[in-house]
C-alpha cells in the first residue's frame, strides 16, 4: 500500500499561498533571533513555509482549548487546558533541532503571553556508563538506548500541569551531563524533538503518541541527510580542535583517511541503519511531513487527511 495514501501532497507553491493574508512581517529583532539560531536558515522558508504552519498550529491549539472547555461543561467542573504538545521527528542530522528552535521563536511571536518550552529526547538517552554496562554503546540512538519510561513519565507530568526536571545531553561531550538538569515549568506549548518521538515502545500502558496534539516529521533523501551529517561532523571536529574536553578532540589527530572511515562507519552502521529500521517506519504517524531538498530547501509538504 502507498505509504502516503493518507496524506495530501502539497507543493511549496500551493502551501505558501494557503495563508498569506494578515501575516505581519517579522521584526528586525525576530529576524536576528532566527539568524542567531542558525545563520543558514532561509528567511524565505520562514515566510513561505513556517508562517502557514504556525497558522495551522493555531487551529490545533484552539481545538484543544474548545475540547477542554466542552469536557468541563460535561463534567461540570473547570478543566484546565493542558499544554499543546508538538512532536518533531526525523533522521539524525536532518535538521530537527533547527526546525524545533525556529518553531519556538515563531510560536512565541504568534501567540502573545504564551510560554513555549523546547526539549530534546537526547536527554532521555542512558548515560555512556549505563550503555557500556549493557554493551550497547554502539547503539546510541536505537530504541533500547533511551529510558522511554522516564520520557513517558515526563510527558504525563507535562500534560497534567506539573513541573519537571529532565537530564541534559551534550553532543560535544557525547554523554549525559552530570549534575545538570533542564527545568520545565508548566508551559502552554511544549515542543519535543528527537529521533524517537513517534516510536511506541512495547508493553507500555501509555503510548507516547497519545501525548502529542500535533507532530512533524522532517524528511529528505538519505544521500542528502548523509551530506548534512558529514558537514556537521566536520564542524564538530573544527569546534573540538582546541578543546581537549570535547569528545571529538580525539579524532582531530587522525589522518583524513581514518576520519573518512569513521564518518562512513558511523553513518552506515549506526545512523542509516537506525533510520531504516526504527525512524522512517514512524514517518506516516506524523500530521505533517516537511520534505527538504538540497541546501535544506523545503520543496513540498504532506498533510494528513484523517
Ligand atoms: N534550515 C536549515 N538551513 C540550513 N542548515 C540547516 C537547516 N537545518 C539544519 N541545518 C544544518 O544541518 C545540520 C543538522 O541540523 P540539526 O542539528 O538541526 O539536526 P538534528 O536533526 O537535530 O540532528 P541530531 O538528531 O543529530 O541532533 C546542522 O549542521 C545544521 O546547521
Ligand atoms: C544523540 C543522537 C542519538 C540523536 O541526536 C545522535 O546524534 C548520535 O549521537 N548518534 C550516535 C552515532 C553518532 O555518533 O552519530
Amino acid at each position: 500500500m502507498n505509504e502516503f495514501i493518507n496524506f495530501d501532497e502539497i507543493s511549496r507553491e500551493t502551501w505558501q499561498n494557503l495563508y498569506k493574508t494578515s501575516l505581519a512581517p517579522l521584526t528586525k529583532d525576530e529576524l536576528d533571533s532566527i539568524r542567531s539560531l542558525n545563520d543558514e536558515i532561509s528567511l524565505k522558508d520562514v515566510s513561505d513555509v513556517y508562517l502557514p504552519l504556525v497558522h495551522l498550529l493555531r487551529v490545533y491549539k484552539k481545538n484543544l482549548e474548545d475540547m477542554s472547555f466542552t469536557k468541563g461543561l460535561f463534567l461540570q467542573k473547570i478543566v484546565k487546558t493542558p499544554p499543546l504538545i508538538i512532536g518533531i521527528s526525523g533522521s539524525v542530522a536532518v535538521g530537527k533541532s533547527t526546525t524545533a528552535r525556529l518553531l519556538k521563536v515563531l510560536l512565541s511571536r504568534a501567540f502573545g503571553n504564551t510560554s513555549v518550552a523546547l526539549v530534546t529526547t537526547d536527554g532521555f538517552l542512558y548515560s555512556n556508563k549505563e550503555l557500556e554496562s549493557q554493551g550497547i554503546l554502539d547503539q546510541k540512538g536505537f530504541p533500547e538506548s533511551y529510558d522511554m519510561e522516564r520520557l513517558l513519565d515526563f510527558l504525563y507530568k507535562m500534560k497534567s500541569g506539573q513541573d519537571a526536571e529532565i537530564p541534559v545531553y551534550s553532543h560535544e561531550f557525547y554523554d549525559i551531563v552530570e549534575n545538570e538538569t533542564q527545568k520545565i515549568a508548566n508551559p502552554d506549548i511544549l515542543i519535543v524533538e528527537g529521533i524517537n518521538v513517534l516510536q511506541n515502545p512495547d508493553n507500555q500502558l501509555l503510548y507516547i503518541s497519545d501525548f502529542y496534539d500535533f507532530s512533524i516529521y522532517v524528511d529528505a533523501d538519505e544521500k542528502m541527510i548523509e551530506k548534512w551529517f558529514r558537514e556537521r561532523f566536520d564542524s564538530l571536529l573544527k569546534m573540538a580542535k582546541n578543546d581537549p574536553q570535547n569528545f571529538y578532540h580525539q579524532f582531530t589527530k587522525l589522518s583524513d583517511e581514518r576520519i573518512e572511515e569513521l564518518i562512513s562507519e558511523t553513518w552506515q552502521n549506526i545512523n542509516l541503519r537506525n533510520l531504516h529500521e526504527y525512524i522512517e517506519p514512524t514517518r506516516n504517524r506524523a500530521e505533517v511531513i516537511i520534505h527538504k531538498a538540497a541546501k535544506h530547501y523545503i520543496d513540498k509538504l504532506y498533510l494528513k487527511k484523517f
